[in-house]
């Protein structure tokens, strides 16, 4: 699914308007019915509701929506904001058509000095001052009215975004001033800013709602920013040849693990295998040896001639990809090594863990990565890899250059985990739940999208397989064992059935 910014998401409307064709304020009665719809699916009419409208066309939804409340019944008070004396033509159509019913409990036009109404635990605010047309941070009698609704009792939905929120960069709002929600029915597409984490307190639970946006604009308008669907995945994942033999499925090259953390390059290693690989060896210190044998013998061990560290690189002739980093220590001989390691490999690569922690201590390095390299950092190793940011979308900002800058594949792992592309296109992934928010979590992933890499799928699709097919058997085990207990063995567990579901 694209995601538009707010500029394209206004060509789109105009796009659709010109070509369906529709007139501008019926496009608004439809998208105004299916918000009516997801409210009266929500709340029972004896809710009182109060309406905040704003000046442009997000007030001219609410406006509509006060209207279609209150002939289903609903009891509603409306406040307009109308401080300029400037209403959009389609919010004045509806401040018109609102005011010729007689249903409604009170309307009250705010031109200077407004009076708030109590609003207490039983209220429904519907929050339509401002949507996708915002163009700074509210400020004065905005900022009072929504830090009065945020301090109340009242349950609050907002229509299309919180009033407040900017849909794309948040970096520099003033945050205290943006409506909390508890819901946010945003039309056609989430925005942008609603797939940072910072920014779920504003949102609360999202619904998308379809106004059925001209879908030939919408093919026709490239976007930087996607969000991964089963469907894609499903064209990208390869079949197995009846014929197929073990030297046919990819070799892949885990270099993991340290005294004290064997458990990552067992993680990474099961995953490995549970993707789908024809072999796998990994190159970890003499002291897990046994251990990996034990836990893992369908792995090969290349033990290390130190006892506890990696400290010497390995050919990689026979490999077809090489997924490294996952629990190998940050000490100076590991370092020496992992560079010669990443200098002298010719197949794929995923670096991950230790391996960004590394090269976040040695920033020259970044620069010579060899190109086509996948990075899966967690925020904070990436801010270590290229410095503080203030909030995700500044990181997101900053990952995308770095992408391109060394021409690398950067996962920005998290609840939608941004894949960041050397053509400057974002793909995010929508599977996985907080119940992968457990250690070695991460290692899964590397194990994952190194098999792939070795069966021979290409960077991009090696990345959006491997991040959909974690989020997804995240998401079964969770249905089968709730979020709690999960641990990230759990995830190689349900890998199979991740496989078996996509490929049903
Ligand atoms: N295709 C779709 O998705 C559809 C979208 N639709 C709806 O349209 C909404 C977008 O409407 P919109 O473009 O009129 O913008 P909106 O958010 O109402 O705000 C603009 C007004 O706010 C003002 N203003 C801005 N910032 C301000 C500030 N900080 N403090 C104070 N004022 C500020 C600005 O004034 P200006 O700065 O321009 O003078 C202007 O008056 C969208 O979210 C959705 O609900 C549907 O109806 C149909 C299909
Ligand atoms: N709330 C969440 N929703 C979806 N995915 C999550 C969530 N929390 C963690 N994950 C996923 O789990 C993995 C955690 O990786 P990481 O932080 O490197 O863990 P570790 O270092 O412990 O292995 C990432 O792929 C991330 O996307
Ligand atoms: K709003």
């Amino acid at each position: 699914m694209k995601i538009f910014t707010s500029a394209q998401i206004h060509e789109l409307d105009k796009y659709t308007i010109e070509h369906e064709p529709i007139e501008s304020i019926d496009l608004m009665e439809r998208a105004a019915k299916a918000i009516t719809h997801a409210i009266t699916e929500m709340w029972h009419n004896d809710t009182p509701m109060v309406v905040f409208a704003g000046p442009g066309n997000n007030g001219g939804d609410a406006l509509a929506v006060a209207r279609m409340l209150a002939e289903a019944g609903y009891s509603i008070s409306v406040y307009l904001f109308n401080i300029s004396g400037h209403l959009s033509e389609d919010c004045a159509t509806n401040k018109a058509r609102l005011t010729e019913i007689k249903k409604i409990k009170e309307f009250i036009e705010v031109t200077q000095e407004f009076d708030p109404p109590q609003l207490t635990s039983e209220t429904l605010v519907i929050d339509g001052l401002f949507g996708s047309g915002i163009n700074k941070p509210l400020a004065g009698g905005f900022s009072s009215l929504v830090k009065y609704i945020n301090a109340s009792p009242c349950k609050v939905v907002s229509i299309d975004v919180p009033s407040g929120l900017m849909t794309e960069d948040n970096t520099y709002n003033v945050r205290a001033n943006i409506i909390r929600a508890d819901v946010t029915l945003t039309l056609q597409q989430p925005k942008l800013s609603f797939l940072f984490a910072e920014n779920q307190m504003f949102t609360g639970w999202q619904k998308v709602l379809d106004i059925r946006i001209s879908s030939e604009g919408i093919e026709k308008t490239d976007a930087h920013y996607n969000i991964v669907e089963e469907r894609d995945v499903r064209c990208m994942l390869r079949g197995r040849n009846s014929f197929a033999h073990k030297g046919m499925m990819g070799n892949a090259l885990l270099i993991a693990g340290s005294y004290g953390m064997g458990g990552a390059a067992i993680l990474a290693t099961k995953a490995c295998l549970r993707a789908g690989v024809g072999k796998v060896t990994v190159h970890t210190p003499k002291s897990n040896n046994i251990i990996m044998q034990i836990s893992v013998p369908e792995a090969v061990i290349l033990p290390d001639s130190e006892e506890t560290i990696f400290s010497e690189p390995t050919d990689t002739e026979d490999y077809d990809a090489l997924g490294i980093g996952p629990g190998l220590g940050t000490s100076e001989t590991t370092a020496i090594a992992l560079i010669a390691q990443l200098r002298r490999t010719q197949c794929p690569i995923v670096a991950d863990a230790d391996a960004i922690n590394i090269l976040a201590n040695r920033r020259a390095w970044i620069q010579q990565l060899p190109k086509g390299i996948i990075l899966t950092p967690h925020p904070k190793e990436f801010d270590r890899l290229d410095g503080h940011s203030t909030d995700s979308g500044e990181r997101l900002a900053k990952a995308c250059k770095m992408a391109e800058r060394i021409g690398a594949y950067i996962i920005l792992k998290g609840r939608y985990s941004a894949l960041c592309m050397p053509d400057g296109h974002v793909a995010f992934n929508p599977t996985g739940n907080a119940g992968m928010a457990t250690a070695g979590s991460g290692d899964v992933l590397t194990g994952i999208i190194t098999a792939l890499l070795a069966r021979g799928y290409k960077q991009a699709e090696a990345c959006i397989v491997g991040m959909y097919l974690h989020g997804l058997a995240g998401d079964i085990a969770a249905e089968e064992l709730g979020m709690e207990s999960l641990t990230a063995g759990d995830l190689i567990t349900y890998l199979p059935k991740a496989f078996k579901r996509l490929n049903d």
